[in-house]
């Protein structure tokens, strides 16, 4: 049988990158997608945003919406403090199981935690399952139209505290218009915009970085 791009994502990973070396995973991933076939990483030029973010903010506890095959996983997992540790949701098993063999393969299984289902459901549950206390940095990626509910329902649940970093992926492309509105319109968060581009190609994208004032 065909097999699906994740599975052929994955055996670059196995083939190129060396075991336990999440920057030669890093790399794989990037070489496979601009030479061989297009998928929706966040990217190398994008995730250099992501790392300088995540750098300075220096999070315990990250939560990643939009797991994928683990490629932004996998950098912001690499830059974690030794007892730092990433919740990141998948709504597609077949993605999850790719994710978990890319995390494994850079030896990161350690510091992340993949989990299966919608956002909707599992964010409201993240304090009884994984005793979670309030989140230092969320990277979204996932459904566009679910970044603004879910960034409200973080804010009922709790999850978020004085500081709280969000950082969103594909504010221009695919586009998440209602989500950047509230964010920069909200005298509860401050906003700022990274202009970039999508991943491999030409066209426009950005991030925006946007910290929770209470
Ligand atoms: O759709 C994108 N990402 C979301 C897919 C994950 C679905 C999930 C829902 C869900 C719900 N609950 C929990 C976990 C999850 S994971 C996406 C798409 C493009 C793109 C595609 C074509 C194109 F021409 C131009 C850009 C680029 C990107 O960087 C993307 O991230
Ligand atoms: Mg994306």
């Amino acid at each position: 049988t065909q097999s699906t791009r994740p599975q052929r994502l994955l055996h670059a990973v196995q083939k190129n990158a060396t075991r336990g070396d999440p920057r030669s995973v890093v790399k794989a991933i990037d070489n496979f997608c601009r030479q061989k076939e297009w998928a929706m990483n966040v990217g190398d030029e994008k995730g250099c945003i992501l790392d300088s973010v995540v750098s300075e903010v220096n999070p315990v506890t990250v939560l990643e919406l939009g797991t994928y095959c683990g490629y932004s996983t996998v950098r912001i997992a690499s830059l974690l403090p030794p007892r730092a540790k990433i919740i990141t949701l998948e709504f597609n098993p077949d993605y999850a199981k790719i994710a978990r063999q890319v995390i494994a393969w850079a030896g990161l299984e350690d510091k992340i935690q993949v989990v299966e289902g919608p956002s909707g459901e599992w964010i409201p549950k993240m304090k009884e399952q994984f005793g979670v206390k309030t989140f230092d940095l969320v990277f979204l990626d996932h459904w566009k139209d679910r970044y603004l509910p879910d960034t409200k329902l973080l804010e009922d649940c709790g999850l978020l505290r004085k500081g709280s970093i969000l950082l969103a992926d594909n504010v221009i492309c695919p586009g998440t218009p209602d989500y950047l509105e509230y964010v920069r319109n909200s005298p509860r968060y401050k906003s700022q915009y990274f202009k970039s581009h999508l991943e491999y190609t030409k066209a426009e994208d950005g991030l925006e970085k946007s910290v929770f004032l209470g």
